[in-house]
């Protein structure tokens, strides 16, 4: 089978640019939400991913593989891998272009197993733009910034509007957020960047 993935971005697509106000290359982002399997701190089992601004449209981030993340023994599973690279892709749009946007779909390709204990090292950058429309693709690297690479992903992220949250979050958690905003961990989008 051919490994030769078809062509990225699909369509033609304007150089997406940081937003002048995106985080300068070294600042740590923290979670977004208290809640989010990707990133939340009140999450027991979840990756706790960390991530960094980069230099340009990339972002860093890392997590380490726990017992709690196995499918085979001692291996993680695929879909919390495909878990890692969702959240640090949609790190990557929403810290670099200041917008809020959702996963219209994902695709990841599993190179090496990645071992419980292991730290995937995780790099993601803003490919392309098209009207709603972003590309981004990253690649995961086992243990250290520069070691065997163990995954790519390639993702088309859509902007949306804040709506999309308040319409279709459940009731119980909006309102929880409402009487606690700190459960949101960052400050909110520019409504108009
Ligand atoms: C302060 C800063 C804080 C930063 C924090 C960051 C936190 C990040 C946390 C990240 C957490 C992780 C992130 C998460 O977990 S995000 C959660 C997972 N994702 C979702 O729940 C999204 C569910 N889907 C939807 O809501 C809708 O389908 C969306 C909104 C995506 C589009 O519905 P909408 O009705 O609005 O628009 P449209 O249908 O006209 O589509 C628009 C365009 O897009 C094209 N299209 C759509 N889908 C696909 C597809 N599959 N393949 C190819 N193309 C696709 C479509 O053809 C069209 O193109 P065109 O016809 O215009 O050419």
């Amino acid at each position: 089978m051919s490994r030769v993935p078809p062509p990225w971005p699909p369509v033609e697509v304007e150089t997406a640019h940081r937003h002048p106000d995106a985080p300068p290359p070294g600042t740590k982002f923290g979670p977004h939400y208290a809640h989010c399997f990707g990133c939340g701190d009140e999450v027991e089992h979840g990756l706790h991913l960390q991530t960094e601004a980069g230099e340009g449209t990339a972002i860093h981030a890392q997590f380490t593989v726990t017992e709690a993340h196995q499918g085979a023994p001692g291996l993680a599973h695929g879909g919390l891998l495909a878990c890692a690279f969702d959240e640090a892709l949609g790190v990557t749009v929403g810290q670099q272009l200041r917008r809020p946007a959702v996963t219209g779909r994902l695709e990841t390709d599993f190179l090496a197993p990645v071992p419980v204990g292991s730290t995937l090292h995780i790099v993601g950058t803003l490919d392309g733009i098209a009207g709603r429309k972003v590309y981004a693709s990253a690649e995961g690297r086992l243990d250290a910034p520069d070691g065997p690479l163990a995954l790519r992903a390639r993702a088309l992220f859509v902007i949306v509007d804040f709506r999309h949250f308040v319409e279709h979050g459940r009731a119980e958690d909006l309102r929880a957020v409402a009487e606690n905003p700190s459960l949101l961990r960052q400050s909110r989008f520019d409504i108009n960047p």
